[in-house]
């Protein structure tokens, strides 16, 4: 079992709170990714629940029991960090065994037990061989090793692939997420990477300034974002806000006037909003070159061809920066105007204290969209 409970736990250093009221269920076998901007508290809260540091207030609690004055040792968990501290002078084999050599575990148990977690690694060929002789993502992995090889309750992960490049990055994740699967571990994870995060949790914890920003599965959080900060913080480029001025709200809607122009954006509406000045929200990447609901004329101050797609920069008459996600090789250029647009069933609403107005958007409908889209 590694479920996990943390109630309303803060953290204070000197005077300055950090962690301001955390309340979160984390269930056996699940794979929970904390993100958040740098400074919000990811690694202070791991810290907490591994006991590497203490709460100021509040409770955590593993498989039922209150672990807050346990010893780090004592609480079941193993953590990997960014640096993986290999010990050099020892072999693949001694590395990954040191902590059952701690708990003078018998030789034949030991040595069965780090050949069992080399082989889930594919580390079984290097077990002989020291850390200087490794590639960088094996080096990660052995540290992984040393730590699965405890069979802890609950993994923690604090930016365990930051030191790699991007291809082993890309790699370390699949591989990530194949041994959650194999050993049905616990696992949180902290990152500043968006892609990490997307695809191998089961829920992602968005942290702003201490706070809980917003908890559920990936795409809840792509699409129905509970307000700016989330919307604003997941998904890359992020998405565009625009000002907007409500005319009318109904059952069908709220109808907005942006860009000099009236669409009505189906979302649930409120009482107060007619007259008020809200933020539409519009993600790169449901821009569209010359057509929408809504269009409008960007100059472009910066392009990107990537090749499977072309991004775009540019200024919008709102002042804010504007940026446009556009399929393939894009016919834009800069310093070129360009008309794009969106369509009202893509747009987001924020009120005027950044909270979102409920998408009527079906996610179970979106999921099989995008599962057939992938498989066409
Ligand atoms: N030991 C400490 N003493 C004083 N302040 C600390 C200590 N540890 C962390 N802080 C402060 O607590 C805040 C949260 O730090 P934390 O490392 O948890 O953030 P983070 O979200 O993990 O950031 P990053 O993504 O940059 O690693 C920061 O403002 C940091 O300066």
């Amino acid at each position: 079992m590694g479920q996990l409970h943390l109630n309303k736990v803060t953290k204070s250093f000197g005077d300055i709170k950090v962690i301001k009221g955390v309340t979160l269920d984390i269930q056996d076998g699940e794979f929970v990714v904390f993100v958040g901007p740098s400074g919000c508290g990811k690694s202070t809260l791991l810290r907490i629940i591994a006991g590497l540091d203490d709460a100021t207030t509040g409770d955590i609690v593993i498989d039922g029991a209150k672990v807050n004055d346990l010893a780090p040792v004592n609480r079941g968990i193993a953590m990997v960090f960014q640096s993986y501290a290999l010990y050099p002078h020892m072999t693949v084999f001694e590395n990954i065994a040191f902590p059952l050599r701690v708990e003078k575990m018998p030789e034949a148990e030991l040595t069965a037990k780090v050949e069992a977690v080399a082989k889930v690694l594919q580390l079984d060929q290097r077990l002989q061989q020291k850390p200087g002789a490794l590639s960088g993502g094996q080096r990660q992995r052995v540290a992984i090793g040393r730590a699965i090889v405890r069979e802890p309750k609950i993994f923690l992960f604090d930016e365990p692939l930051s030191n790699l490049d991007a291809a082993l990055r890309a790699d370390m994740r699949i591989e990530l997420t194949k041994m959650h699967h194999d050993l049905a571990a616990t696992m949180i994870y902290v990152t500043h990477d968006q892609i990490e995060a997307m695809t191998m949790a089961d829920r992602i914890v968005v942290l702003n300034g201490g706070f809980v920003s917003q908890v559920g599965k990936p795409l809840e959080l792509y699409h129905k974002p509970q307000n700016k900060f989330v919307a604003g913080f997941i998904g890359n480029p992020k998405m565009n806000f625009l000002p907007a001025t409500c005319t009318a709200a109904g059952p069908d809607g709220v109808t907005v006037t942006c860009e000099g122009q009236t669409i009505m954006v189906p979302v649930e509406p409120r009482n107060g909003l007619i007259g008020k000045t809200l933020t539409l929200g519009i993600r790169p990447e449901h821009i569209h070159l010359g057509k929408g609901d809504i269009r409008f004329d960007v100059v472009p101050t910066v392009v990107e061809r990537l090749g499977v797609n072309t991004i775009v920069y540019a200024t919008a008459t709102g002042a804010e920066p504007f940026s446009a996600m556009l399929p393939g090789a894009a016919n834009v250029s800069v310093d070129t105007p360009s008309t794009i647009g969106f369509n009202a069933a893509d747009c987001h609403l924020f009120d005027g204290a950044d909270q979102a107005l409920e998408r009527r958007t079906d996610l179970h409908e979106i999921d099989m969209a995008q599962l057939a889209a992938q498989s066409a």
